[in-house]
């Protein structure tokens, strides 16, 4: 085994402990006898190293691949990294014991090598040839891919690789050429690509197993060809461009400023889906909806049911208590209630009574989630409360920064009550910094010291603790029992202290009564196997299921709701190829335009930044696909005011490009690769929006380039700044169930094959997931799914607060219920 080097010690051999029989054999006791292989040939370690154990040759006919982790192995023919390339192929080809035998005597490294070279047998030259390969391959699709599409990556491929000759392996790369002057350049854009798309392979699997999935109920086709004869976007001009900027800073505005804009009515934000465009499925006639649109004059508490009609005469008639001045004690309520009992309807209608009654300054509403936030027309906690988003050793946050303080004071101003949606999301931790902040801002205000907690101001929590839990830890949660820091101890015992609590039991979203018990069920953990056979009737993987027609409308633009990004980009990218197909529609891939001042990167800082998560850039992505008709959702808060924020749905109307984009190009796949961001996208949220822009047409909000700034180290260990500009869009025919939340869909398949990394599914996402449709005609589940999920409670810990609530709520129902109306 002296002569063995690593690759073949590793590959050829492999390591037993003395005492275990070797596979192949079968040991008798009193008569040893041999079947099978032949005993393969063992060695002994040296002397101190490993007694127990032996070195084993393997058998002929076993074969191993090698994979060598970490960069590639460097390139023959670059001067820069001759050494390197030398001793790293020394290292695994040439049999040594101490690093000093890599050289073995000769003065130089170049002297051993070149000895080591004239002894060398053949499968040498091919380990190196195969090393060099990977280098040709990836010259040849970059020259490929700059014949191609000549404006892309104009800097990608050297001069001399433009002209028309094929390398070969007679070419002046041969393995033995080592040291000629080709300056390459490290990366091509095959690379960078690569590096901007990699993805676990894990991740992949999962992905590609999910539209196997859909491919085999017909959902997609498993190749489209996007149309190239269509129309392509207009270019702006540079004065249009300067308007499509101002367009974009007034909408900005509507994040810092906090302003309204214009009243929107109120149930037009409950409404997920634009229903203009999709035509009800049979059974579900439009009359069947009228749910959605309550008519335009309609007073909302009129059409409340009783759980809803009670929390919003509990609030009112304190609301009436103040106004008669007569100094009701403080209302700390919970509303409780499973996905589409109508807690965001019986806000909205909440709303609509303090307007008539002129008291619509006194209520603030907010949401945990920006998404939510929209749904009832209001701010995110964080925005409007001047939240601190981490709270750091020496960070005075109580305080704030004078134009956060400012903040506070605008909004708190007049506020006596103060609603918090999706109650699910808010931390203990929070809940404590919004108290210390409103009492703070409150005696700035010269409210006189109540001595209570948020200074006095009325809060109303609402939202179902079966949904999503806080971003990090489940422990965070309000429900959760566990406080260590100061901040959640105070935040523990504030939660403890609402004590006036209502649930809203009956279902409104959904129709289908088998499904909504279902649901119910299965949000405590509690499926029945009758419950489990009726899931399994919804599954696309099991073959004696009726078939679902996905050509039909409805079904034909059905949205995912998964788990995992990968399969969510998946399937966005066939639905857009599908709808781009359908509609004769171009498909365009717009590009982040990366600037270090007003400098585009050089190519190995595009690889740098191609290799940073897209999270640290800003959750601007490397590349957005768009075409005009398509759904789309955002992906940051752009405009809170305007409705424009990150998870808001809707489609888009128009594309104008750039005024610097040069001829557009088309590769064979149908896609237009555009050089930069276009100017301006015209998008209908699906929701409608408050704001009207001059010059853009009605229910259409334009949507420029955002910007991020994130800093690179550069080769030589310098910082540099960089300024990303790109849309802030993702197609909206799939998404997280994270982000599904809150709302209803129309047409639903759902994943929850358990993903195969990263976390794992619980309770909470599954129920998220599945309680989005309104029954079981127009809901699909696309796999399997882990059936513990379905048979125990999300979490023991809630199922305590729980019990706790249900007390709380007999004892607010009772004394309401027995005229005692609480306030005078
Ligand atoms: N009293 C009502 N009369 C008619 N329709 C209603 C009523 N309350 C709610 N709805 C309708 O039921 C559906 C679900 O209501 P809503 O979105 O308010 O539920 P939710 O409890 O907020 O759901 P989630 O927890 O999933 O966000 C909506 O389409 C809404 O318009």
């Amino acid at each position: 085994m002296e002569q063995f080097n690593l690759l073949s010690y590793f590959l050829y051999t492999y390591d037993e402990q003395k005492s275990t029989p070797t596979s192949g054999q079968m040991v008798n006791i009193g008569q040893r006898q041999q079947v099978g292989r032949p005993r393969s040939d063992r060695y002994q370690y040296r002397e101190g190293y490993k007694d127990k154990h032996t070195r084993i040759i393997r058998q002929e006919d076993f074969e191993l691949v090698p994979q060598f982790i970490g960069k590639w192995f460097p390139r023959n023919d670059d001067p820069s990294c001759t050494m390197q390339y030398q001793l790293t192929v020394l290292a695994i080809l040439k049999p040594w014991r101490q690093l000093e035998d890599l050289v073995d005597g000769f003065v130089t490294v170049s002297a051993a090598w070149s000895a080591f070279v004239l002894e060398a047998d053949g499968s040498f030259a091919s380990f190196l040839e195969n090393i060099q390969y990977f280098y040709r391959s990836s010259e040849q699709s970059a020259k490929k891919r700059a014949q191609e599409y000549p404006t892309y990556a104009p800097d990608a491929v050297p001069e001399h690789l433009h002209d028309d000759d094929e390398l070969t392996a007679e070419s002046p790369d041969h393995p033995f050429d080592i040291g000629h002057d080709q300056q390459l350049p490290t990366w091509s854009e095959e690379d960078i690509i690569h590096a901007q798309e990699a993805i676990n392979p894990r991740e992949q699997a999962y992905a590609q197993s999910a539209m196997e999935c859909a491919y085999e109920a017909g959902i997609f086709a498993r190749d489209y060809e996007p149309p190239t004869g269509a129309q392509y976007a207009q270019r702006c001009s540079p004065i249009d461009k300067l308007l499509f900027e101002q367009w974009g800073n007034t909408l900005a505005e509507h994040v810092a400023e906090g302003g309204r804009i214009s009243d929107q009515p109120p149930w037009e934000g409950t409404v997920e889906d634009s229903t203009a465009n999709v035509e009800m499925a049979a059974g579900v006639s439009a009359e069947d909806d009228q749910s959605q649109s309550p008519p335009e004059e309609a007073m909302l508490r009129d059409i409340l049911n009783d759980d809803q009609r009670l929390v919003h005469d509990i609030v009112i008639n304190h609301l009436n208590a103040t106004i008669r001045l007569s100094q009701p004690e403080q209302l700390l309520m919970i509303i409780r209630g499973p996905g589409g009992t109508g807690k965001t309807m019986l806000i909205n209608a909440i709303t609509q009574t303090f307007k008539e009654l002129g008291m619509e300054h006194r209520l603030a509403k907010t949401a945990t989630s920006g998404v939510a936030a929209t749904l009832i027309n209001g701010r995110t906690l964080h925005a409007w409360a001047g939240l601190p988003i981490r709270t750091q050793k020496n960070d005075n946050w109580v305080v704030g920064s004078p134009p956060t303080a400012k903040k506070r004071m605008r909004n708190m101003e007049g506020v006596e009550y103060l609603i918090i949606d999706e109650k699910s999301m808010a931390t203990k931790d929070m809940l404590a910094q919004l108290s210390i902040i409103a009492s703070q801002v409150r005696r700035t205000l010269d409210i006189p010291e109540s001595g209570q907690y948020f200074g006095g101001m009325n809060v109303i929590l609402c939202g179902d603790f079966h949904q999503f839990p806080p971003v990090g830890s489940i422990s965070n949660a309000l429900f959760h029992p566990t406080a260590i820091s100061p901040l959640s101890i105070q935040g523990k015992e504030i939660y403890h202290t609402f004590d006036k609590v209502v649930s809203l039991t009956k279902q409104m979203r959904v129709q289908d009564e088998g499904w909504m018990t279902l649901l119910e069920r299965l949000r405590i953990g509690d499926c029945t196997k009758d419950d489990l056979q009726e899931l399994n009737k919804l599954r696309l993987d099991i073959p004696k299921n009726p078939s679902t027609d996905f050509q039909q409308d409805g079904w034909s633009d059905a949205v995912l709701i998964t788990p995992r990004n990968s399969a969510r980009k998946m399937w966005n990218s066939s639905a857009l190829r599908r709808h781009c197909t359908r509609t004769g529609t171009r498909l365009c891939s717009c590009p982040a335009e990366d600037m270090i001042g007003t400098t585009p990167l050089a190519t190995n800082m595009r690889m740098n930044v191609a290799s940073i998560k897209i999270k640290e850039i800003g959750n601007l992505p490397h590349h957005v696909e768009i075409a005009v008709g398509m759904k789309a959702m955002v992906l940051l808060n752009i405009a809170t005011e305007a409705d424009l924020v990150n998870g808001t749905r809707g489609t888009i109307t128009e594309i104008v490009l750039d005024d610097r984009e040069p001829e557009p190009f088309t590769t064979r796949q149908g896609v237009t690769m555009l050089r930069y961001p276009p100017a301006v996208v015209y998008f209908r949220p699906n929701s409608g929006t408050a704001i009207n822009l001059e010059g853009v047409k009605e229910g259409i909000l334009p949507i420029v380039p955002s910007q991020s700034k994130f800093a690179v180290t550069d080769e030589n260990g310098k910082r540099m700044q960089i300024t990303r500009r790109q849309l802030a869009l993702t197609a909206g025919y799939a998404f997280t169930d994270y982000k599904g939340q809150g709302q209803t869909i129309e047409y639903v398949v759902v994943d929850l094959e358990p993903p195969h990394t990263g976390p794992k599914m619980t309770g909470f996402s599954v129920y998220v997931a599945l309680s989005r449709s309104r029954g079981r005609k127009n809901i699909r589940l696309l796999r399997g799914y882990d059936l513990q999920l379905f048979i125990q409670h999300p979490s023991a810990d809630l199922k305590v607060d729980e019990g706790r609530l249900e007390v709380l709520e007999r004892d607010t129902r009772w004394a309401w219920s027995n005229g005692k109306r609480y306030w005078p």
